[in-house]
């Protein structure tokens, strides 16, 4: 297609927009992730002398791979924030390019967006049900091969803690933290010794996994044992982990031994196949964990396989243009658009994003996108403008935030959305409409290319 534009309208303009069409996991509401990474690619994204070699091979002709010698995306995207809570069938991101580089882009954009608002919105969901506790990311040995890189960042966009993959930590500069394998254990063939060493070599943040022969009668002992040498030491061990059985019957009778013990500071750590529908069950039976690990559910995005987030051509040289569809909500909203978001007296979202043409300042009403029987007065509401600059002539508008910042702003913004949005089971519906004038233009638009 670049090759094909390159030769036909190398100067062509586009707008393309990036948006989902239902929530994952049958929730009410997405957490949009990966913003930042895609920025920090496009501000360095080239060919390199190696890619123009494969490509040449490819057939591509001498003047085009010439001018991807020289490409840089010099475009232009507007966005909601990262971390902001997100509705299908809404844009969430605009780009604004010559065509070629618009085009280019594409699949790196949805990889990076579909994937990490697939798992923070699941991360999400596991911190819904763990409350107050804290949660870690343990999922890289079970993701989908370097998926795991980029799941560990969502996690934590999520609402996790932090990770036990040690690479995300570093180069996204979150948490990490761990515990230690049954093979450790079983390398010694004595479970005291092996804690003993442990809690020597590295007393700080020490947790003990107290099931690899039997929880209450071996690894808890020998852990309080080990927690005794530690007091004598000056060290405090902070925690056991149990990883199988009862989670809920094992933590309890582990809590109360712990207690009887004068051990009431050791935490307790549950691992082995959690996600958001086990942890809520483990809370109900008042298992007094207090650090859930959360592996394979969170970083495969477990049931759902992937966010079906596309990316499609709305304006071209300043004229709309429209994807028609058998199936109605799957026709696309023509023009460079924004979004509203309507808020209520107390500042909470009201329940209801109007898109709007770009061009408009204001949306006083809202109609449904294909019932012409609904339709909502705006008049009053107190709204916000969620489509931002983020990246000007290929160049990121505001210093990166980190995934802390991210993070933070995310919690902020899921406090503002009522909780009839947030449950797991048959939520409220969000409210996405079109103000009148662009459902008009679509609508001109629809019948024009009607056969
Ligand atoms: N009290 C509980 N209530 C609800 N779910 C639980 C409870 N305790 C454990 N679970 C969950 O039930 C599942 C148990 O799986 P499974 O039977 O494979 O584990 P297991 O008996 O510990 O076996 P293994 O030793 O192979 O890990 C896990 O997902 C676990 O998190
Ligand atoms: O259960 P998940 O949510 O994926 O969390 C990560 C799991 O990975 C480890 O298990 P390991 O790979 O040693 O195998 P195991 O299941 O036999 O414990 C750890 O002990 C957790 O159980
Ligand atoms: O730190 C742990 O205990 C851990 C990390 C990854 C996977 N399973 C366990």
């Amino acid at each position: 297609m670049a090759q094909v534009y390159f030769k036909t309208k190398p100067d062509g303009r586009a707008v393309f927009d990036y948006y989902y069409r239902s929530n994952p996991f049958n929730g009410g509401y997405a957490i949009f992730a990966g913003l930042e990474d895609v920025l920090d690619i496009l501000e360095t994204l080239e060919f390199s002398a190696s890619d123009l070699v494969f490509l040449e091979q490819q057939g591509f002709e001498k003047e085009f791979l010439e001018y991807l010698r020289d490409f840089r995306f010099n475009g232009n995207i507007r966005s909601s924030k990262e971390g902001d809570v997100v509705f299908p069938n809404r844009p969430i991101l605009q780009v604004e390019a010559n065509i070629i580089e618009a085009q280019i882009i594409e699949t790196m954009l949805l990889n990076l967006l579909n994937f990490q608002t697939l798992i923070a919105t699941k991360a999400n969901r596991v911190r819904r049900s763990a409350k107050e506790a804290t949660l870690l990311d343990m999922g890289l040995r079970r993701a989908h091969a370097t998926g795991g890189y980029y799941a560990s960042r969502a996690a934590v966009i999520g609402g996790f803690d932090g990770t036990s993959n040690v690479k995300a930590g570093e180069d996204f500069n979150i948490p990490v933290s761990g515990t230690m394998a049954h093979s450790f254990i079983q390398s010694y063939g004595d479970e005291l010794q092996a804690f003993r060493d442990f809690a020597k070599v590295r007393p700080k943040n020490c947790v003990l996994l107290i099931d690899t022969y039997n929880t209450l009668r071996s690894g808890l002992q020998n852990a309080i044992i080990v927690a005794k040498e530690m007091e004598n030491a000056g060290e405090q061990l902070m925690g056991v982990r149990l990883d199988s059985g009862d989670l809920a019957y094992l933590a309890k009778q582990t809590r109360k031994i712990l207690d009887d013990a004068n051990l009431g500071y050791v935490k307790i750590v549950a691992s082995n196949q959690l996600d958001e529908f086990v942890i809520k069950s483990l809370k109900d039976q008042g298992a007094p964990i207090d650090i859930f690990g959360v592996g394979t559910n969170l970083v495969t995005g477990k049931p759902d396989a992937a966010l079906g987030g596309v990316y499609k051509l709305s304006e071209f040289n300043g004229d709309p243009r429209i994807k028609l569809s058998e199936n109605i909500i799957k026709v696309s909203l023509p023009y460079k658009k924004q979004v509203y978001r309507m808020l209520d007296k107390q500042g909470m979202f009201y329940g209801a994003d109007a898109v709007a043409m770009f061009t408009e300042d204001a949306v006083e009403h809202m109609e449904h996108p294909f019932d012409a029987t609904k339709s909502m007065s705006l008049r009053g509401f107190d709204y916000e403008a969620l489509l931002q600059d983020v990246m000007t002539s290929g160049k990121k508008v505001s210093p990166p935030r980190t995934v802390t910042e991210i993070a933070e702003y995310s919690k902020s913004r899921l406090e503002k959305l009522p909780e009839e949005y947030k449950r797991f089971q048959n939520p409220h519906i969000y409210k996405i409409g079109l103000s009148s004038q662009l459902k008009q233009e679509r609508d001109k638009l629809v019948l024009k290319h009607k056969f």
